[in-house]
């Protein structure tokens, strides 16, 4: 039985019926998604959110990948779209003109990374996924943080952070312990200190704005705790904002969607074995795809 101080439990799954595709729809209709980040080493984290983005329903997927090395044709996926993230990212945005952007997986703390992060804050009304690696970098700089409340104050709740416990303890300046001591006073004072949409991972995840009080999830797993399933909650999270432009679901409710998808997926794979042991974030993916289409 929760108590009275217990945040109210996810329950967003007639959101998916809004995504109805009319017979006649195009690509456009489900939208554009940009995706920045992979890094030397890391190019693995913006694949998984770009295929995640993919199975979840974007019209058009674009990597924007960091290692010039990696921006190739992914093989087993040649639906996305990767492009070598060139110095002049205000001119590539101004240019792709997406629908959503999501940076941050795998995107490192290079300059590249800075001004592609410093674009992205400056790029106009549309749904922003903010994760991982571009959330370090807003903790280390008081401008971009800045920036990153003046776009809310522009333009309210079109922005999402999407730290777990370390990267909020870097965010707040304080510990992982600490902010695992006190999940809801954490999630308030990163809404406080950002004025963004946040969804603090972690077991039995939260969601809170500055127009929404603190709801959490409890389905997920110990299987999750590997590396490239919060990538792919960062991909999912942009293909349903892009679908919710032209279906009328907002970026509160895609984050709101993908993160009880994200987990109850999980929880189906545990339960038809699975997981937890050795569940992959691409076999999430495909799990994420079906639970969405069984509610459709
Ligand atoms: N295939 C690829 O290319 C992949 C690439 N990836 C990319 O790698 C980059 C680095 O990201 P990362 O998250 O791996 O490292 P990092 O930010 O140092 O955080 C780790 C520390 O945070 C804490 N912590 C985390 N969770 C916690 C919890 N639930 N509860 C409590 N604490 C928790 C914990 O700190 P500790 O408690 O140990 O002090 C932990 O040691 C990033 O760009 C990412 O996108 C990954 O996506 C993987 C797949
Ligand atoms: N024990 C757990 N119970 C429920 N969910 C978990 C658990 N461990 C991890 N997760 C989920 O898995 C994802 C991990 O994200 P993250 O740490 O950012 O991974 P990565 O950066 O490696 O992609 C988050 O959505 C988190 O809520």
């Amino acid at each position: 039985m929760p108590d009275a101080t217990s945040p109210n439990n996810l329950n967003c799954f007639a959101y998916i019926k809004r995504l109805k595709r009319d017979p006649a729809e195009s690509k456009a209709d489900a939208g554009k998604v940009v995706l920045i980040g992979g890094a030397p080493g890391m190019a693995g984290a913006i694949v998984l959110a770009g295929k995640a983005c993919l199975h979840l329903g974007a019209g058009w997927t674009v990597l924007e990948m960091l290692d010039a090395a990696s921006a190739h044709l992914v093989p087993e996926q040649a639906e996305l779209m990767v492009r070598f993230a060139k110095p002049d990212a205000a001119i590539e945005l101004a240019e792709l003109k997406p629908d959503c952007i999501a940076i941050g997986p795998g995107l490192g703390n290079s300059l590249a990374a800075m001004d592609w992060l410093t674009a992205v804050l400056a790029y106009p009304a549309i749904p922003l996924i903010i994760d991982a690696d571009a959330l370090n970098l807003i903790s280390q700089n008081e401008t971009l943080l800045q920036r990153l409340r003046n776009r809310n104050q522009a333009f309210p709740l079109l922005t999402v952070l999407t730290p777990h416990p370390g990267e909020a303890a870097r965010l707040l300046n304080s510990t992982g312990t600490q902010v695992q001591d006190d999940r809801i006073a954490s999630i308030r004072a990163l809404v406080e200190l950002t004025r963004s949409i946040v969804i603090l991972k972690g077991q039995h995840t939260l969601i809170a704005s500055p127009a929404h009080t603190p709801l959490q999830c409890l389905q997920g797993n110990a299987g999750m705790a590997t590396g490239g399933m919060g990538d792919v909650l960062t991909g999912s999270i942009a293909a349903l904002a892009a679908q919710g432009i032209r279906h009328e679901l907002d970026l509160w409710e895609a984050s709101c969607l993908a993160v009880e998808l994200h987990a109850s997926a999980a929880d189906a794979l545990v339960n038809q074995g699975v997981g937890p042991i050795g569940l992959t974030p691409a076999e999430l993916i495909l799990g994420m795809r079906s639970v969405l289409n069984q509610n459709y």
